[in-house]
């Protein structure tokens, strides 16, 4: 992000990436416990106000892959029955998408994530365009994905065991072959990665901000 401060903590529309993305998960009165996986050197977190008291922070891991399940292992002592994993890097999600996937995996019984089907002709190739994919049922993986906290866990202790590629808790759960429902979901639920989000990330923010003020 060619910024001075890990990307999470860039102020957009007056608040923190993590605030704005806590302030959400906060709306949700069915969770328990709000899990943060930080760097553990991380001198910034103390420094933001408090947000929620359900909220508690945990040793973050190399990957992605690695945080998650050092969250879950920090919730073993008194484990969830589901669990939520969402990117910090996504602040824009609306509370109504996470309140759609957890009623629709509940009810079905069964995992699943937030989704936006592919929108782009999808080109595979490196420096000439050699496939065109076909993009029927091609979807974009975005987060919160939720999860049986038991099959989260053990499907991510075997998939990292066994060397497996892990970039998102659906493909360790697919790994397991365990069912993914795919939830529609709204497209503008980003990730913040490269700078040019950044933009439309804070006008979008604060466009969220002036609704729920109204
Ligand atoms: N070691 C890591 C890396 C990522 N994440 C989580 O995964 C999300 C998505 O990953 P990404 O945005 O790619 O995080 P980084 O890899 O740290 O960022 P970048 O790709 O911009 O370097 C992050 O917002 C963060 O919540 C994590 O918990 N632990
Ligand atoms: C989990 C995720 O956001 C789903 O698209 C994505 O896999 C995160 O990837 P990253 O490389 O850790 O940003």
């Amino acid at each position: 992000m060619q910024h001075n401060a890990p990307k999470q903590y860039i102020k957009l529309a007056g608040k923190t990436i993590l605030e704005h993305t806590l302030t959400k998960l906060s709306a949700l009165a069915q969770l328990n416990t709000i899990v943060v996986a930080l760097n553990e050197n991380d001198p910034y977190f103390e420094q933001l106000p408090v947000i929620d008291a359900r909220i508690v922070r945990t040793c973050g891991g190399k990957e992605r892959a690695d945080s998650v399940l050092n969250s879950l292992l920090f919730l073993a002592a008194n484990p969830p029955d589901w669990v939520l994993v969402h990117d910090a890097a996504r602040p824009l999600v609306t509370v109504d998408d996470i309140n759609t996937l957890i009623n629709e995996c509940i009810s079905a019984d069964e995992g699943g994530i937030l989704a936006s089907k592919v929108k782009d002709t999808i080109k595979r190739g490196h420096i000439y365009a050699e496939q065109t994919v076909p993009r029927d049922d091609l979807w974009q993986a975005l987060t919160p994905q939720f999860f049986k906290y038991e099959d989260l866990k053990n499907a991510l202790q075997n998939a990292l065991a066994s060397g497996a590629v892990i970039t998102d808790e659906a493909s360790a759960i697919e790994w397991a072959n365990k069912p993914v429902k795919l939830i529609p979901g709204r497209s503008d639920n980003i990730k913040i990665t490269t700078p040019e989000d950044l933009d439309l990330a804070g006008f979008l923010l604060q466009k969220q901000q002036n609704e729920n003020a109204l």
